[in-house]
């Protein structure tokens, strides 16, 4: 069948500026060679300050390199359009069936009342129901996630109609019913406050029993599920769970218009303490399992319980790029981006990720392979289970369980536990070959890697109306956790025979093997930044010189770099959607994160590769304290407890206003005998870092809430500057 190109099912566009990027990754490469140059050529004679200089080098050499690996994603970033029109005009009567799946591991800090609300709002997508199969996989095992799932399942008969006779937008309930305009165009506001009743009482029962933590006796007797959960059932010890709450498949499964319910499954894969999980990796080999004999939909998308559907179209939106006839063959998977609902207006811990969605994910779609994120991501079900790409292979969309035979549902079920065992995977490929992989903080990244080196490309697709919204880190705390775990995996995967430019080696393109280095290498980045946060401060209270003198032509380079880098990065944030002060709280962030998370990532990453220590996964908490939450609104970082990570920042942000004020008064006092002009680079950057750091001096000694720097914190930090002192800078 030829298709003419007008006809495409996507459409792909170059992003504009590209004279503004060549025009500052020109100068900026050249302004970096000069530097490199000059330090290379000037080392000091031993004694005066030669080992500082090396360290210089060294850092300026590694940020060298690094600059240039995150242009790889910068040359040239598309972006892309869809056809929903012409893929309903086509495929209509032959969409695929799709297997959404769900993770969740705690009741705690993963309320089963925000996970249905995602559930929800993936089984109401506009797309035919009897198609739509939803997996929630429960690493916690508890009963109250269940029973939050099982309200879901009696709710959606009313929730599901309402949203598609109304064609509402989000149809998250939770998120729909705080979008406060809501009944203004509703033609029926009797309706919408019925149900919105009905959803907040719904809440209410939900919210209640999990803080008892007991469900009710009479709530039992409804669903033979939970029979399931004995009183000896613990997270970490406890039999496969399999429970299809609907089956779509039967007769029964209608919502209150007549019209067929998606399928809801609700699992706890086998949990015993001698055998390992491998996290939220394992819980997405078991629902591919499991699902299989309930759906075996030949598409599935993956969300976190945390990450709701913001755009009643996502699916289709992914199918236009699967079904395209002339690329949709190569396409693997079909990533979208993080974003958040819980974003303040100016970012303060920089976890809009707006310049990596905007910039970074679009470049690497360009080369070829946008990263597998973990969440928000469709992949065809052959691929994750570890096809290899061929030209002749030929998907099979009718592919699924259309049909139920002789089997009764409790059958099914029994089968589907077999599938959830710890001993399942046993002597299999699976975690390697197959599914997702084991062993890496980020399974998801390395599992996108080993689908692109099979030959299959992947697309990004950011919609003007976000597919997805979830809960991003609301305390510093979180956010450093978050990023360490990030940086870990990414690093580990750098440090392991999955490095790309090892692994990736002529099977993915240079480019895309250095995209997966930019966050490869986040960990690493903590040495150059540390140094260079700290010496060159404690040379300008020594009486040291690492730049050249300001009125030296030499310093034209270093001046330049810094700027027009900054000028870019700002440029970029602004395109991107950021705030002025947006950026600026970036930039602070970009510090902290190197210094701490990156930092901790780097040393767990050794130890583990030395055998000292086993990986982990800390989940991020999507609840906060109420006065937490108070101050995240405010824009206020939140310390208040005594970490390690925050002596490190209290430590950096205290040595360089001591630096800069002494240096100051030595310099103007005359102590060097040195015309003050060779100390003014490093009083710029000393000064730099003081602004930058202001909240943190605020938090240490102005402010008086509790999520200030506990004093703990702010003489452990003392005494590391004192210790710093008695470094000498040789
Ligand atoms: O043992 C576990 C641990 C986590 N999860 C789930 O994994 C998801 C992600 O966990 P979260 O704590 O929210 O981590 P984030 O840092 O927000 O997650 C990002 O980074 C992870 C990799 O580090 C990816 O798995 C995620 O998809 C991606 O959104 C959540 O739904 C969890 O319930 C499990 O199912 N089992
Ligand atoms: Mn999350």
């Amino acid at each position: 069948m030829e298709i003419s190109h007008q006809r495409r099912l996507f459409a792909t566009e170059k992003m504009g500026g590209r004279l503004v990027y060549w025009f500052q990754a020109a100068t900026i490469a050249a302004g970096i060679v000069l530097v490199l140059y000059y330090r290379a050529t000037n080392v000091p004679a031993a004694g005066e300050g030669r080992t500082a200089w090396l360290g210089m080098l060294a850092a300026e050499f590694m940020y060298a390199v690094y600059w240039v690996i995150t242009q790889s994603v910068r040359w040239c970033p598309v972006r892309r359009r869809t056809f929903k029109d012409r893929l309903s005009e086509r495929y209509e009567e032959q969409l695929p069936g799709v297997d959404i799946f769900v993770c969740t591991a705690d009741p705690h800090s993963e309320p089963p009342s925000l996970v249905i609300s995602t559930v929800l709002s993936v089984m109401a997508y506009n797309y035919p129901s009897e198609k739509i199969s939803v997996y929630l996989s429960d690493d916690g095992g508890s009963i109250l996630t269940f029973y939050g799932l099982w309200e879901a399942s009696i709710f959606a008969k009313k929730w599901l109609p309402f949203c598609k006779r109304h064609n509402i937008e989000p149809r998250s309930p939770a998120a729909y019913f705080s979008e406060s305009e809501g009944h203004h165009n509703m033609r029926n506001p009797k309706e919408w406050s019925f149900i919105k009743n009905l959803y907040e009482e719904m809440t209410e029962r939900i919210d209640t029993t999990v803080m008892s933590g007991k469900i009710p006796e009479e709530i039992k007797l409804k669903h033979k599920g939970f029979k399931e959960w004995s009183s000896e059932i613990t997270s970490k010890n406890h039999q496969p769970i399999v429970q299809i709450l609907i089956d779509g498949k039967s007769q029964n499964a209608v919502d209150d218009d007549g019209n067929t319910l998606p399928t809801l499954v609700y699992m706890a894969r086998e949990k015993r303490p001698q055998y390992h999980h491998n996290f939220k990796a394992g819980a997405l080999n078991s629902l591919i399992r499991v699902s299989s004999i309930i759906s075996d939909s030949p598409v599935i998308l993956n969300v976190d319980c945390d990450m709701y559907s913001n755009n009643r179209d996502s699916i289709r939106d992914a199918l236009c790029f699967f079904h395209d006839e002339e690329m949709g063959h190569d396409i693997g998977f079909v990533q979208y981006p993080q974003n958040y609902n819980n974003m303040t207006q100016n970012n303060i811990y920089g976890n809009s990720l707006n310049v990596i969605n905007h910039v970074e994910m679009s470049g690497l779609d360009s080369a070829g392979g946008c990263l597998y994120i973990g969440t928000g991501c469709f992949h065809r079900r052959q691929i994750l289970c570890g096809k290899l790409f061929s030209k002749d292979y030929r998907e099979d969309w009718n592919r699924g369980i259309k049909e139920r035979g002789q089997e009764d549902i409790n059958e099914i079920e029994e089968k589907a536990k077999s599938l959830a065992t710890c001993t399942y995977e046993h002597r299999t490929q699976w975690g390697d070959e197959i599914g997702v992989k084991y062993g890496c903080p980020v399974e998801d990244v390395i599992t996108g890697l080993a689908i692109h080196c099979r030959g299959w490309k992947a697309v990004y697709m950011n919609p003007q109306r976000a597919a997805f919204l979830g809960v991003a880190p609301t305390t510093l705390a979180q956010t450093i956790l978050q990023h360490k775990r990030w940086s870990e995996g990414n690093f580990t995967i750098f440090l392991s025979k999955y490095c790309t430019f090892l692994f990736g080696h002529g099977k993915i393109s240079l480019q895309l093997q250095m995209g997966y280095c930019i966050y490869g290498l986040w960990a690493a980045n903590s040495l150059p930044t540390l140094y260079y946060v700290m010496v060159p401060s404690l040379g300008l209270i020594k009486g040291t010189t690492l730049f050249p003198e300001i009125t030296s032509p030499w310093a034209t380079p270093f001046i330049y770099v810094f700027c027009m880098k900054n000028i870019y990065s700002l440029y970029e944030a602004l395109l991107s959607g950021d705030t002025l002060k947006g950026w600026w709280n970036g930039q602070r962030m970009w510090m902290i994160k190197r210094i701490t998370s990156y930092l901790y990532g780097l040393i767990d990453t050794i130890r583990k590769l030395s055998g000292l220590s086993k990986m982990s996964f800390v989940v991020t908490a999507k609840v906060s304290d109420e006065n937490e939450a108070k101050r995240y609104e405010q824009e206020i970082l939140e310390f208040g407890s005594s970490s390690p990570a925050y002596v490190i920042i209290a430590t950096v942000a205290l040595l360089n206003i001591v630096c800069l004020v002494g240096g100051l008064s030595q310099i103007m006092a005359g102590i060097w005998n040195m015309p003050w002009n060779v100390f003014l680079p490093q009083v710029i950057l000393c000064g730099m870092i003081v602004i930058t750091n202001i909240p943190i001096y605020e938090a240490m000694l102005l402010r008086k809430d509790k999520g200030r720097i506990p004093s703990s914190v702010t003489l452990a930090s003392i005494g590391f500057v004192m210790l710093a002192f008695l470094v000498p800078i040789v």
